[in-house]
């Protein structure tokens, strides 16, 4: 089976591979295809995707949620690699905000 606790590091570890600086090709593989591409295309693609999980939602589809965030999550994930981030740290992040509730922190802002 496979095991999903470490799927997003393997999926940055290929996507990492794909980078035009670490060889990837254009011609075998969509990622390196869109990165070639530089950030306007990736970055159109994210707002597609979140556009599409939005219509799934609004359909009440289950599957089409799943499917549609799953791209979200890669083509957010494509971005990451660009910008030499790792999925480990946005999962930090969430991590660190683990607890404090939402209403919380908002409250919590300096008055601008
Ligand atoms: N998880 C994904 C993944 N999710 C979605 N996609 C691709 O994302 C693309 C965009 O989806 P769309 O439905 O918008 O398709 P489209 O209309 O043809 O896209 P456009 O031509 O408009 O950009 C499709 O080609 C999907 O196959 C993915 N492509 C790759 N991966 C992972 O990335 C790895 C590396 O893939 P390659 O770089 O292609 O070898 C794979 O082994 C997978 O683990």
């Amino acid at each position: 089976m496979t095991d999903t606790a470490t799927v997003l590091a393997r999926l940055a570890d290929t996507l990492e591979s794909r980078l035009p600086a670490n060889g990837g090709d254009p011609a075998a593989s969509y990622t390196a295809k869109l990165l070639s591409r530089g950030p306007d295309a990736f970055l159109k693609k994210i707002g597609e995707e979140a556009t599409e999980l939005v219509m799934a939602a609004k359909d009440n589809a289950p599957d089409r949620i799943v499917a549609e965030t799953a791209d979200l999550w890669f083509h957010c994930m494509v971005a990451l690699a660009h910008y030499g981030l790792r999925p480990e740290q946005v999962l930090q992040e969430l991590a660190r905000r683990e607890g404090t509730s939402g209403l919380a922190e908002k409250a919590s802002r300096p008055v601008n």
